[in-house]
This record gives C-alpha cells, structure tokens and sequence, in this order.
C-alpha cells in the first residue's frame, strides 16, 4: 500500500521526468517504426509496465519474477537493438557536429545559399533518373551521410568519384559489370557500386516489391541512410527511408526529398 501512495507522491521534476521519457520513447519509436524491431520494442514497453503495475500492487511472485526479466533485459535490448541504438547515437553525434549540420550552415548562409548549393549535387541525380525512367534502366542509389567503410566496401566496388549523370547511366546500364546492386553516394562522391544490401523481412509490401526494392527498403531499415529505387519494370521511382517506402514519386517529390536528407 505504501508503495501505492510513494506513486502519488509527484512534484513538478518528476512530472518533468515522465515528460522526457515519454519523448525519449516516441523518438526512438519514431526511428524504428514500420521495422520489425518495432514490435520486440512494444513487447518489451509491456513488460515493463506491468512489471510497475505488479510492484506498485506489492505482487510478490510475479514482481520477482518480472524483474529478474529486467535485470538481464538491458543486455537484451543491446543485444536485439544493436542496430538501432548504432542509428540513434550516430544521429546525435551527427547533430552535435556543427560543421555537418546543414541547419546551422542554412543559418549562417542564408537558406537560399545552401540550397542552390545542395541542388548541385542533386541535379545529376534526378537527370540520371529522368533518363533511366524512360529507358526502364533499373537502378537502386542509397545515400548516406557517414560513409562506413565497413559496411558498404566488403561487397561493393570502390568508385569514389565525383556525382554525374552519365557516370550513374553508366554504372546502372544493363550489360555493363557493375549494375548489378546498388550505388552509394556519401557528400559529394559515388563512393561504390554494385554493393549487396540486406533485404527488408517486411511482410507487407507490396507483391510487386522484388529484390531491387528489398533491399532498398533493407538498407534504410539497419543504417541511417535513404534509397532511391527505379523500377526495371515500370520505370516508377520509389524513396525509402527507416524502412518505409514512398511509391510512385514525381520528380518534384524526389528534389524535395533529397535537399532535405541527402
Ligand atoms: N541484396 C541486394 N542488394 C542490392 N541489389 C540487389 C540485391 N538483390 C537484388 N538486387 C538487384 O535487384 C535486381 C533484381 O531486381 P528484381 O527484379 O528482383 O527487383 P524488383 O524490386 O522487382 O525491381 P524491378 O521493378 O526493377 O524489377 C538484381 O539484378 C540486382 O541488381
């Protein structure tokens, strides 16, 4: 019972405290919605509760019980998020880092400055697409912001060259040795091509999703990266980002989303 009382026992910190755990959690649902960690993520937001509903009630056995499952759920969580928690503080360190923060470079200067700038990268990009839309070229471009060699050199050809239209057409022509896979573009630089990603588990894509777009929707789902994917099929242009994917997008759409992530 006392137990019950101490739960009623609130000041203005611990009102403070419920608020930031509250939005810590919806960040970190946010960075793992639509992937299947979501659901260990829900299980787990569970158990925790009933383990403080069962305490705050003085349930002795089921209180033991649940809490020896907490004490080892922590390494559990490292375990099972490992992927995600490597995303979350990558995101932070990134946001920490003033030099490669585009907002504070929007702020000095002047939002127009660094748009024109960005849209110097991506204008290549969205040529490239444009002309592999119309010739049904399939193409799969995964942009990330921090490029880890470890993961993306063990099954790609290195490239490291500067963003262009026909470099990408070339890359992704049909009979030629690398379209096969994705290309990787980090800052200014096609950094590989013909790179194997992991395939996303995810059961409720469409049927038509082969594994092109697999394993765009994969990378995005294990790195904080973004993938552009053009079907061989249909020639549609897909986006995918934390592992959910946006279908059929203009060329409008596609500039939008770039300036924004790449
Ligand atoms: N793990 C992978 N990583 C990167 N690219 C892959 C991977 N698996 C397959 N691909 C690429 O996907 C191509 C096969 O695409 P598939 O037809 O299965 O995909 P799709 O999603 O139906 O796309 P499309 O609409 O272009 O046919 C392969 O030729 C290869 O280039």
């Amino acid at each position: 019972m006392q137990s019950v009382l101490k739960l009623f026992d609130f000041n203005l910190f611990s009102a403070l405290d419920v608020l930031l755990v509250a939005f810590l959690l919806y960040q970190l649902y946010n960075l793992i919605r639509g992937t299947i960690a979501a659901n260990i993520f829900i299980g787990l937001a569970l158990i925790c509760l009933l383990y403080f509903v069962v305490k705050a009630l003085d349930m002795k056995l089921l209180t033991t019980i649940l809490g020896n499952f907490m004490n080892v759920g922590i390494i559990a969580v490292i375990v099972v998020f490992q992927q995600e928690i490597r995303r979350f503080l990558v995101l932070v360190g990134r946001n920490a880092s003033l030099q490669r923060n585009r907002a504070w470079w929007r702020y000095f200067l002047g939002k127009n400055e660094a748009e024109k700038d960005n849209y110097k990268r991506i204008k290549p990009i969205i040529d490239a697409c444009k002309s592999m839309k119309q010739t049904h070229t399939g193409a799969l471009i995964v942009f990330v912001k921090d490029y880890d060699e470890q993961i993306y050199q063990t099954s790609c050809e290195v490239v490291d060259a500067k963003i262009s239209k026909r470099l990408i057409e070339a890359i992704f022509q049909k009979n030629g040795p690398l379209h096969d896979g994705a290309v990787i573009i980090s800052g200014n630089k096609i950094k590989s091509a013909s790179c194997i990603l992991p395939l996303t588990d995810n059961s409720d894509l469409p049927a038509q999703f082969g594994l092109r777009h697999r394993a765009g929707i994969g990378v995005t789902e294990a790195n904080d990266a973004t993938a552009l994917i053009v079907s061989e099929e249909t020639g549609e242009i897909s986006y995918a980002k934390h592992g959910r994917v946006k279908m059929n997008i203009s060329f409008a759409e596609l500039e939008k989303l770039l300036n924004k992530d790449f």
